[in-house]
């Protein structure tokens, strides 16, 4: 069946919003595949992401003119994406919104028609006044304010503030705010950086690499996903920040003998082992078809150090015990430092879920601690922001581990590496290799 761009949009952003736990990057996948220009497909991920990285701000000018608020979700939504448009797309002209947002509000409730563009037309009339507004939030309560301008959750914010203060906790929400654009790595088993990017050129990619890692490629324009440089395994999908474990500590990696990845897929850090050790990995992970896309990787890359492995990480593995040099422990977080990319993250997870995931995180570093050889090390990773996760996880760890020494650790922070926020602790096992 035939899907308008925005009955798209509107169908992924309702079912995020009226779910827990949706994965929302396979829902989007399912809607992309069905649209078929390119410029629909690319209004469709700006329409999608754009309202629910804006959502806060979408809800104030919305709820300014709609008095009584408005109750109807569906309806709701219908509303964000236009005023997103609205507020952030100059290129299309407000009538085509107005016009579109109706078109879709009829389909959805053919009574709200009128509701809908009674809101909207009121919105673009009194833009200004609603700016004027929302910078006497800020006179009252900068948080308030912090949190309708930016769209963050109020307890995230003050989470932030609380492990790196306040102006620092606005440029990391303000980066994560921002597009990005998709960041590959060169497979250098397969093809050297100079080659790499001279395929590239002849492919006609504009791309940019950055200074602190040269194998990291940021695609500036164009799908590279459908190009043959993928099909050939010249690289595989990496941030930059993820990158830093191996690169930071190219040597460990390097004469490793063996390595186990706990918390593989999709498998970037497995891949950046295997291109540089001279020893084995052993790629484990939890879910089953993840691991069935770590395989077709694996094998599109042509990496032939790898073993895959379905495995759960909070249950002690008896053949594992003592047998690895490396563990590179890279687990589940609430993920607040891919927020560009995930910015339905803003929205789905609690100070629960932080805790849990502190309890969860601490119970695979007890397994880990027993995969080390005497001397192996422990990479500690996680995707997110925030001490609970990352530092009080490390403290709570060495507290119980008393044969584990703390050698570094880093929070890669968004705003100023331009990449990712993440955090990469390194722990030692008492003892020679
Ligand atoms: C942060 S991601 C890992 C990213 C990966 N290391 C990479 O570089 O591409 C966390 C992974 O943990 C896996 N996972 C979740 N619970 C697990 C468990 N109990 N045992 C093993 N893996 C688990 C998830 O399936 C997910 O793939």
């Amino acid at each position: 069946m035939k899907i308008n761009t925005r009955r798209a949009a509107f169908l992924v952003i309702f079912e995020i919003e009226s779910r827990k736990n949706v994965n929302a990057d396979a829902l989007m996948e399912k809607y992309h595949h069905k649209l078929k220009k390119t410029e629909d497909r690319a209004l469709f991920v700006e329409l999608v992401h754009g309202v629910l990285r804006y959502k806060n701000i979408l809800d104030y000018y919305i709820n300014f003119v709609a008095k009584k608020g408005v109750k109807d979700k569906k309806i709701l939504n219908i509303l964000r994406i236009a005023t997103y448009e609205l507020l952030f797309l100059d290129k299309i002209p407000d009538y085509a919104t107005v016009n579109e947002a109706c078109e879709l509000a009829k389909n959805v409730n053919k009574n709200q028609k009128d509701f809908v563009n009674a809101i909207l037309r009121n919105i673009i009339r009194r833009k200004d006044e609603i700016e004027k507004a929302l910078e006497r939030v800020k006179e009252v309560n900068i948080k308030d304010f912090l949190s309708i301008k930016l769209s963050y959750p109020k307890f995230l914010i003050d989470y932030l503030e609380k492990s790196y203060g306040f102006d620092k906790t606005v440029k990391i929400l303000e980066f994560l705010n921002t597009k990005p654009l998709q960041s590959i790595k060169i497979n250098t088993k397969k093809i050297s950086q100079a080659e790499f990017l001279k395929k590239l050129e002849a492919c006609g990619y504009e791309y940019k690499v950055p200074e602190l890692n040269r194998e990291i490629v940021y695609i500036v324009k164009g799908n590279i996903k459908e190009s043959e440089l993928y099909r050939d395994g010249y690289f595989y999908y990496q941030d930059l920040a993820s990158s830093f474990i191996v690169k930071w500590n190219r040597d460990d990696f390097e004469k490793a003998s063996s390595i186990l990845d706990l918390c593989a897929a999709p498998g970037g850090k497995t891949f950046n082992c295997a291109e540089v050790t001279r020893g084995f990995v052993v790629s484990c992970d939890v879910n089953k078809s993840k691991i069935e896309r770590l395989r077709e990787n694996l094998l599109r890359l042509g990496f032939d150090n790898v073993v895959v492995a379905e495995n759960d990480a909070l249950t002690l593995n008896e053949d594992f015990v003592g047998k690895f040099d490396i563990v590179i422990a890279d687990l589940p977080c609430s993920g607040f430092g891919t927020i560009r990319k995930k910015p339905d993250i803003k929205w789905n997870k609690t100070k629960e879920d932080i805790e849990n995931l502190h309890e969860l995180q601490l119970k695979m570093l007890d397994n880990a601690a027993q995969y080390l050889k005497e001397g192996g090390i422990i990479f500690y990773s996680t995707c997110t922001l925030g001490h609970r996760e990352n530092e009080d996880t490390v403290l709570k760890f060495l507290e119980k581990h008393k044969d584990f020494s703390l050698i570094s650790q880093n929070t890669i922070f968004p705003d100023e590496y331009k990449c990712d926020g993440f955090f990469i602790a390194k722990l030692k096992k008492e003892g020679n290799v």
